[in-house]
């Protein structure tokens, strides 16, 4: 059974390829910031990822069907990472200011990475079943002293991930504790997804390889 990854994530590719899977990589063309506003202000955190997740694999699934049709059964998953903080949902800081500007507010503190989920089954190009879900992590941040703000920043990792910080990079010497899936902060939560492929009557050993 193929796997379509429906992300631009290096993250979420390394996660699922050392999970024994070899996905196909769809990048969506999803305007985050418009279905964000659509949604509200009040939107709950983890219906606000679910929604970008859905929509970021829908996008994708309508591509395949309209361009190149996949033979057999697919699975096409998308995900969509956030950081929920002090009642705030923020995801990448892309500036350094930004980033300096998140760390002086968010060390010593606690906050929960939401990650979306989203995975749609595809027979022979129709849709034939969706499921969906967020995983939440609960990560203890450390207090990095502005030194290390800085030199962190500098390095330009925190810019281009959700919250600011890495759990398996860089970011790791100021993640203090982890209370949930360290892989749904990385980018896509394992577990979660084999429940949600599980609702579609897919076992995640179907997307090892080898496996019909
Ligand atoms: N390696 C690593 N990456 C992380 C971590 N936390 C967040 N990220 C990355 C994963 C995603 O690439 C990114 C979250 O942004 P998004 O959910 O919008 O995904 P992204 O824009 O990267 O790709 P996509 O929208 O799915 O095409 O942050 C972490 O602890 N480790």
């Amino acid at each position: 059974m193929r796997l379509v990854l429906a992300s631009a994530s290096p993250a979420r590719l390394s996660v699922l390829r050392a999970a024994g899977t070899s996905p196909l990589v769809s990048v969506s063309q999803v305007d985050e910031d418009a279905i964000l506003a659509e949604l509200g202000p009040d939107v709950a955190h983890e219906d606000a990822v679910a929604a970008l997740a859905r929509a970021k694999a829908r996008d994708v699934v309508e591509r395949i069907r309209a361009e190149e049709p996949l033979p057999g059964r697919a699975v096409v998953i998308g995900c969509d990472s956030m950081l929920s903080i002090d009642g705030e949902l923020v995801g990448k800081p892309h500036t350094p200011e930004v980033a300096a500007a998140r760390w002086r507010a968010m060390r010593g503190r606690t906050g929960r990475l939401l990650t979306g989920h989203c995975a749609i089954l595809l027979d022979d190009g129709a849709v034939a079943g969706e499921s969906g879900g967020t995983g939440s992590t609960t990560l203890r941040f450390g207090a990095p002293s502005e030194e290390e703000i800085d030199a962190y920043v500098a390095t330009g990792e925190p810019l281009q991930v959700a919250g600011a910080f890495t759990l398996d990079g860089l970011g790791g010497w100021f993640v203090e504790g982890i209370d949930g899936d360290p892989s749904s902060v990385i980018g896509i939560s394992l577990p979660l997804t084999r429940h949600l492929l599980g609702e579609l009557g897919v076992s995640p050993v179907a997307l090892w390889p080898d496996r019909v």
